[in-house]
């Protein structure tokens, strides 16, 4: 049984006067409160009455204003009344911060094109995401229902864990995919993998707890995807850095733009991954595995794509389940 042990008390973040991570102190590095975001879309914290409390500083190359005009302003102004209703009821007060709405935004003329509106709720706040909306595809939505027929007729738990890095590398296009399973030590090992034939092979390597520590684990049990769209990206950070009303830092846990963890980063880059995305695979409760991509190139892996990958991360959660009670195999 894979014991997941509490994260042990965290660190306050630098920016607020906690000390540099370093590989000693890493398992107690805050990555749910960076601070910034990752630059390919643009952040908003929004009040009890919709109102910008705080924004990401690049929001001007998304909304067409710049962040000292944002900040105050409602929803409805910045993106319109209907798109604010919508959300609003979407998301009611005590909504989980693991449910996610989702929603294309018509562009406004020459203010800003079409995005990829994707909101959830965290205590008082409503954290907006922003990001530029593509042409929705029919190929993925195909190849989704190819991988729901392929998972399921998948004879082993080996035979799912193959079909499911199959599947996920033909929809996502990634240079790497691979199912990495915890062990009861939360070591891990990666059971199966797609790759790019050129790239060496990580296939029945196994690595170490700290690889991925505690913190990081306890928050991929609520948040099933996560992705990082380019190692070298600087990050963008939050204006003002704590929310003005409570003075505490922003909640970004649940948030697809967090700025990945400095730390991690690094390993990235030592392994020549410049974009890495991962999917949980939860099973009863606990982070049976991950899904976890590489690309060898920046990739700001599209909304719809990532909608796929986790709506299929759902489906191997309880196509593990099965297959593992089937293999009579000791979870
Ligand atoms: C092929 C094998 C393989 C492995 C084993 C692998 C590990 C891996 N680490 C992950 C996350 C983190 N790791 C660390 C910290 C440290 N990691 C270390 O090695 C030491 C130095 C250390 C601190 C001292 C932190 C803070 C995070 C959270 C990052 C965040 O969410 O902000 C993730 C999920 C994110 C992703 O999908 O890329 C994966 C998949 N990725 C692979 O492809």
């Amino acid at each position: 049984m894979t014991e997941h042990r509490a994260a042990p008390d965290l660190l306050p973040p630098p920016y607020l006067g906690g000390p540099e991570i370093t590989t000693d102190n890493c398992e107690r590095e805050a990555i749910h409160i960076p601070g910034s975001i990752q630059p390919h879309g643009a952040l908003l914290v929004l009040d009890a009455g919709l109102r910008a409390v705080q924004v990401s500083e690049n929001v001007g190359a998304f909304l067409g204003t710049a962040p000292e005009t944002v900040l105050g302003q409602s929803l409805g102004e910045l993106l319109g009344e209907e798109e604010a209703r919508a959300l609003a009821s979407a998301l009611p007060p005590g909504s989980p911060d693991h449910l996610q709405y989702r929603e294309r935004v018509a562009g406004r003329g020459d203010r800003f094109p079409d995005l990829a509106l994707t909101a959830h709720r965290t205590g008082e706040r409503w954290v907006v995401e922003l990001e530029p909306e593509g042409a929705p595809s029919r190929r993925v939505a195909h190849l989704l229902r190819n991988a729901v027929f392929a998972l399921e007729s998948a004879p082993t738990l080996q035979a799912l864990a193959e079909a499911a890095v199959r599947a996920v590398r033909e929809i996502s296009g990634l240079d790497r995919v691979m199912l990495y399973r915890f062990a009861a030590d939360n070591t891990g090992e990666v059971m199966a993998e797609d790759r790019r034939e050129d790239l060496h092979p990580f296939l029945g390597h196994r690595f170490p707890e700290s690889d991925i520590p505690a913190q990081a684990r306890a928050l991929y049990v609520r948040h099933l995807l996560r992705l990082t769209a380019d190692v070298d990206a600087p990050a963008s950070p939050l204006r003002p850095l704590l929310d003005p009303q409570t003075g505490a830092p922003a909640q970004l846990g649940g948030a697809v733009l967090r700025a990945t963890s400095p730390m991690h980063l690094r390993y990235l880059r030592n392994m020549g991954v410049a974009s890495s995305l991962s999917v949980s695979v939860v099973v009863d409760g606990r982070l049976w595995g991950l899904i976890s991509c590489h690309h060898t190139s920046p990739y700001v892996v599209p909304p719809e794509v990532r909608s796929a990958m986790e709506d299929l991360g759902r489906l191997l959660n309880l196509q593990v389940r099965l297959k593992s009670r089937a293999d009579t195999d000791a979870f």
